[in-house]
This record gives structure tokens, sequence and C-alpha cells, in this order.
């Protein structure tokens, strides 16, 4: 069949008005804007001549109204002038169903009634008319497209006018033939717009919403299956249960549109596959008719699985802690925020517990950090094992646990704690044939008062904890307010956020004490140890006793010391200029700064950036710390002492062993513990153990300096005893080393 023209989806041979009625609603959807649009003049008959549809072009050529118009048969709307026109007309519709081919009358004479403002008015007019067959999916004819054009110009002109256009007919065609290719290029763009739209779009008509429409992306979205012409019911079984039919009824029902935001839906892909769940962003929009009755449901959206389980994944990771799998601090404080807007008179009261692990760092230090972590994943297996489901679990930090038990009376909570304990207790922890035990100190704290805040609990808690520390470990300690070593704890806390403050304005300062030669090997240097002080917001200074505990408890003391080592360093550079007396300071290194990774690096960048020499700097560390990790700490030593600086042992004698850990550790200077020096003019034990440190370390090849000097009998004696150095108010009082005279 020639010319033969499919116009959207499925078009059926209308049985009725009913079915008329449907038919013109198939067109609308699809090609509304492309008929209407069109500058030519455009009907839509059924092939029994009612118009089933009329285009703004029409209507404008013609004065009518389209709802007068729509139903109506052909001739009554436009009453045929005479039975020659009638006879013309009809033969040519009849030629169009029977042989299914366009049928063109090129002059028809045919006056209308066109409406003026002013009335009607009868005009004489010459139309060519073209009739075109529509096709439906049996092939059968189901609706005619009558094209009009106004050719009555051409028979108003003088002869020889009307002789040029002789071949009217071959360009009236020539016109049809664009006018239908651009309609037909029109139906495939869209169609191909909707096809390969980036989002799912479907159709479903009545009310057992029987598809329509499917385009490329749906069918991915639900596994390539046959859906056009089935009831959603039937052609997704697998969506029963899932509350879509439901909604899908609803939107029907109410002509009311449905938007659903990251919505899960399980879809059976092939069939006796597992089922497999997506995410969706849609919207159920009613399809309207023009009586206002809903008569489908346009379906459009998109699938947002992939953004969805990377919101999912990146929410876990905000509240969840990678190591252990559990909470972490930030998700744990807002859980007790929330547990204590639910608290109310008529329950106990919440507790809350801060566990700390003791020792842990022993694991670390002797395996590693990866038995550090199995150790710590095992403890939170155990502590999880222990708890209820809805008792809220995390992992502060480090070896640090917070339990939150919501309206648990405090004896319920003690019992618990202390089954806890006993459980970390009872753990070993094996590592390459080593096995360590577990051990943890809880604090714990009930509260009922909706007034309190989650940080005030937390460290509560926290201080009961470090009291637990305190006590020996491995206990548990129940908060009490009146507490007085809890008050003093709470003033430690108080620190950290003060020295924070103080290292960002720079108000820890430098102050120097003279170290002295003693003995007449002594180096001739002017030796100064650089000791800091704390200048308060209001200007006080703060003696270091009151601030230091708290810094080393807190994880502060790396910053301070790396601050204190920048700031010597440019006091150093600064005082070598030409003419300068050779100047050694020495500058403390706390225990935590010995386990940070990259002190070494630090300090040799920071001397290279300055310009001084290492020679002229030492490094002191105390014998406690050293020993913690004396493996470490030794070849801690030897880097660092490669670039040429020095290191004293701080507090020495202060140890059970300490003449045993000396030959591992290769410092320069020994500081005889101040405990040894105080009591030395009465003490005779005192004496000899300072005498027995001076000549051990004489014969190691390390200078001694005697801390506590604080006279001239006691330097004296040191002299005697062959002390190198003495250091202390007797000798020379600490003062602001840059107002500090050489000597
Ligand atoms: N393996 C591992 N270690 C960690 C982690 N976070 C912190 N640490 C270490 O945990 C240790 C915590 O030690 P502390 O709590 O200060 O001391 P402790 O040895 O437990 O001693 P006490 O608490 O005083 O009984 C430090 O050595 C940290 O380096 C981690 O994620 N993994």
């Amino acid at each position: 069949m020639q010319n033969r023209m499919t116009v959207g989806p499925v078009i059926r041979q209308p049985a009725g008005k009913g079915a008329r009625r449907r038919m013109l609603r198939t067109f609308k959807n699809y090609y509304e804007s492309l008929f209407h649009a069109s500058p030519n003049a455009y009907i839509l008959l059924t092939p029994d001549l009612i118009l089933v549809d009329i285009n703004a072009a029409h209507l404008r050529l013609t004065g009518f109204e389209r709802q007068e118009v729509l139903g109506r048969h052909l001739f009554d709307v436009f009453p045929v002038p005479g039975e020659a026109q009638l006879q013309q007309l009809r033969a040519s519709f009849a030629r169009v169903v029977a042989n299914e081919v366009e049928d063109t009358i090129h002059h028809l004479h045919y006056p209308i009634v066109h409406r003026t403002g002013t009335g009607e008015v009868w005009e004489d007019r010459y139309w060519t008319v073209v009739n075109t067959p529509l096709f439906d999916e049996d092939g059968e004819v189901s609706l005619i497209l009558n094209y009009v054009t106004d050719i009555s110009h051409f028979f108003q002109q003088d002869g020889a006018e009307r002789n040029r256009f002789s071949n009217l007919q071959d360009i009236r065609r020539a016109n049809l033939a664009l006018e239908l290719s651009a309609m037909d290029s029109e139906r495939k763009r869209l169609r191909a717009l909707m096809e390969q739209a980036p989002g799912f779009v479907a159709v479903g008509r009545g009310n057992r919403h029987t598809f329509e429409l499917a385009n490329k992306a749906y069918y991915q979205l639900v596994g390539h299956r046959e859906l056009l012409g089935k009831p959603v019911r039937e052609a997704l079984p697998e969506l029963e249960g899932q509350g879509f039919y439901e909604l899908l009824d609803q939107v029907y029902q109410s002509g009311k549109p449905f938007i659903g935001r990251a919505m899960p839906i399980l879809f059976q892909q092939e069939p006796g596959s597992p089922l497999v769940e997506r995410y969706i962003d849609f919207v159920y929009q009613p399809i309207f008719e023009q009586d206002g009755t809903v008569s489908g449901i346009f379906v459009q959206g998109h699938d947002v699985t992939e953004a969805h389980e990377l919101s999912q994944k990146l929410s876990h990771q905000a509240a969840h802690d990678s190591l252990t799998g559990l909470f972490n601090r930030r998700e744990f404080g807002l859980q007790v925020e929330r547990a204590i807007k639910n608290l109310s008179g008529k329950h106990d009261g919440h507790s809350l517990m801060y566990l700390d692990l003791d020792q842990f760092k022993l694991v670390n230090d002797t395996c590693g950090h990866r038995a550090g972590d199995e150790f710590l994943r095992l403890i939170s297996m155990v502590l999880n094992s222990k708890i209820k489901s809805t008792d809220i679990l995390a992992r502060l930090g480090g070896d640090e646990f917070g339990l939150l038990l919501e309206n648990c009376p405090i004896e319920t909570a003690c019992h618990i704690a202390e089954e806890l304990r006993q459980a970390i207790k009872d753990v070993e922890f094996i590592w390459q044939n080593r096995v360590f035990g577990g051990s943890v100190s809880i604090g714990l704290l009930s509260f009922s008062d909706p007034a309190t805040s989650p940080a005030d609990a937390l460290s509560a808690a926290d201080s009961a904890c470090f009291l637990a520390k305190e006590k020996g470990r491995n206990r548990v300690q129940v908060y009490r307010q009146e507490d007085n070593e809890l008050v003093a704890r709470w003033r430690e806390m108080d620190w950290v956020g003060r020295l924070r403050t103080a290292l960002k304005e720079e108000r820890i300062e430098l102050y120097a004490q003279r170290i002295e030669a003693l003995s007449s090997d002594a180096e001739k240097v002017a030796h100064h140890e650089i000791l800091i002080r704390l200048r308060d917001d209001e200007g006080e200074m703060v003696p270091p006793m009151a601030f230091i505990p708290a810094a080393e408890r807190y994880g502060l003391m790396p910053s301070i010391d790396r601050y204190v080592i920048e700031k010597a360093f440019a006091y150093l550079a600064d005082e070598n200029k030409p003419g300068g007396r050779p100047l050694l300071l020495s500058i403390n290194l706390s225990g935590n700064t010995l386990n940070d990774e990259h002190i070494a690096s630090f300090i040799s960048k920071t001397a290279q950036a300055s310009g001084v020499n290492p020679a002229q700097i030492c490094f002191e560390i105390t014998e406690t710390a050293a020993v913690a990790n004396l493996t470490h700490t030794a070849s801690l030593i030897g880097e660092i002492k490669q670039h040429g600086f020095r290191f004293a042992l701080d507090d020495f004698g202060s140890g059970m062993s300490s003449f045993g850990y000396l030959k591992y550790l290769p410092v320069d200077f020994l500081k005889i513990d101040g405990v040894f020096i105080k009591h030395i003019l009465e003490d005779k034990v005192d004496a000899a153990m300072v005498e027995a440190i001076a000549r051990v370390a004489s014969v190691m090849g390390i200078q001694t300096v005697a801390e506590y000097v604080e006279n001239d009998t006691v330097r004296k004696l040191l002299e005697e005893i062959g002390v190198d150095y003495g250091q202390g108010y007797g000798i020379h009082e600490p003062e602001p080393i840059r107002s500090m005279s050489r000597r």
C-alpha cells in the first residue's frame, strides 16, 4: 500500500461515540502540538465523516469555534453548496476508504459562510482538498486527515494569471508531500526523544493501568519483557505488596499526582531470578480528558539507586567508626542529646559509661599498629556481645568507648559496668605467639536532669574514668559531683581550650635557666634549658605545673613541643649573629612527642630553615618516657643525633633499673633526678647515689647535670663528687629568654 501512514502507536477502528473519543485522546496525546501548531488547515474525520478534531489554522480560516464543530458531521458544519460538490466529496472519501490511498480534489468550488465581527458572510471559495487515510494497527483506515488549501485567489485572477498556474495540481501535490514528510519527521523526532530520554517514561491506560507505552529506560529498569497491552498487575506481578498498585489506583481515582523520592522498589528482571532492589525518583501524573475525567497515568522518573547508595554510604561513614563499625564520637554525642530530650520524670534516668582500655599502648608498641587495631576490634565485639541491641555503644577515639544505657537506673548500670569490666578482663588476645590480657577502666554517670548538656555528661563520665585509672585501673568509678578529685580534673579539662587558644595566640613564652659548668672538664659554652610559661588572657604568668598535666593528658604536648622548637631555633638564629658567644640550648621533648612519627624530620627541617647548628641543641627526654618504649626511643635518638643534635636523659635515677637502660640509649648528658639532690647534704644514700651515677656516666663518656642546686654548699659537694654541671635556683632563676643576658 502506497502512502500508508500510521499515526501514533495504535489507533483502532472506531465502533461508536466512546471509541471515537478514545481515538481522539490517543491522537491528542502524541500529536496535539504538531497538529495544532501547523500553519495548514486540517480536519480529522472518522470514515463516516464525523469531525474528531480541527486545527487552529482551519479555525482561523473558517472563523468557527472548536467546540461547536467537534462531534458533528462534516456536511452539517460546512453545508454543501450543490449536488456536484456533494458527489465530488463523497467520491473522494469513498476512494480513501476503499483504496486506502490518499485522494485529492484539485479544484472544488465550495462557497462557505465566514464569520466576521459584523455577522456571517457568504464567500465564494475554491479549494484544493487532500484526504489522507490514517491506519490502525490492523491496517484498517480508522481516520481521515482532511487538508484544505484555499486557492480562491487563483480562480479570481484573469485568464493569463490562471494559465500561469495551470500546473497547480503538481504544485499542490508537491506541497502536500512536503507537509506530510515534515509531520512524519516530527513524529519520529518526538518518539526518538522519548526513547532516548535518560529517565524512564511509561503510559498506563484505564483503571487497570494497561501499558500503552514504555521507553528504553523503562524496559531497562524492569528487565526486558512484554509490557504493551498488559495491565500493570499482570505485567509486573512482583510489585504486589510493595504499594505501587495502590498508588496508581489512588492517582487514577483522585486525579492528584504522586511524587516519590528515592523509593525502594523490587523487580524481578528475569523470570526465576532473585528480586533486585532499585531506588527511584518518580512522578505519577494523571492524564485528563477534556471532560475532566482521568483516562490514564503518565509515569516518569529516574533510577537513583547509585546516588542513593552513595548517600547512604556517606551518612553511614559520617556516623560510624571505620575500624570497629561502632558509632563514632559525633554520633554518640547526637544520641546522648536525643536521649536527654527524651528524659521524663517517669523514668530512672539514663546511665552513661566512659570506657578506656588500660595500657593499650603496650599492644601497639610491642606488636605494631595492626595488632592494636585487631585488639580494638576484638574489644568492640566483646562489648557489643554484652549489651542490648537498644544500648548505644560508640568508639570515641583511640582506645576509648562510650556506652549509653537509656532508662537504666544506676544500680543496674553498675552491675552492667562490672560485667563489661570482667568480660574485658577475660579477653586473651594472641598476636604472633604473644598473649595480651584485656583490662578497662570505666567511668559511670547516672543523670536524669533534662538540662544536662551532652558535653557535660560525657566529660563527667570521662572524669570518673580518669579517677578509675588513678586508683589503679581495671575498675568502675561512679561519678559523684562532690568528689574533690573530680573537681580538680574538671579544672584540668578546662585547660584544654585555654591551651589551644594560647598556642594560637602565641601566648606560650620561652624562659631559660642556666646550666653551669662545675668541673674543669665541662664545655665552656653558655648552656641553658628552655622552660615554658603561659601568659593567660589577663597577662598573668602561669607556671607549667598548672597546665602541663592537662596538655599531656589531652595530647597537646606534641603541638607545644613543636612550638617551642620553632621559637627556640629562631632565637638561636638571632643570637648566632657575628660576635655572639656560642650557645647551647636544651629543649624538652615530651613522651607523646616521641611517638610523633614526623618529629625527626620536623626537627631537621626547622633547623635547616632557621640555619642553626644542630650541635647547639640538646633535646631532653625523661627517663620514664624513654623507657616506656625503649627500642623506639633508642632509634629515634639515633636518627636525630645523625644530624648533629645532642640528647640528655632527664630525671635520671627515678626508675627502678636506670643503669640497665643506659646501655641502649646513646645520650650525651644525664640529668640526675632532683630527688637525690634536694637532700644530698643530709642523706648519705642520696649522696652515694649521685656519686654512683657520676661514676658510671664518666666511664660511659656521658656528662652529668645535677638539678635542684639550691645553694653554694650543694654546689660545692657536687663539684667534689665530680658532677659536670649544675642547675637550680641557687645558680640561676629562670628568666624570659629574650631578656636574658649571656653568661
Ligand atoms: N592501633 C591503634 N592504636 C591507636 C588508635 N588510636 C589511638 N591509638 C593508640 O592508642 C594509645 C592510647 O593510649 P593511652 O590511652 O594514652 O594509654 P594506655 O596505654 O591505654 O594507658 P592508660 O589509658 O593510661 O591505661 C596510643 O598509643 C595511641 O597511639 C588506632 O586507631 N589504632
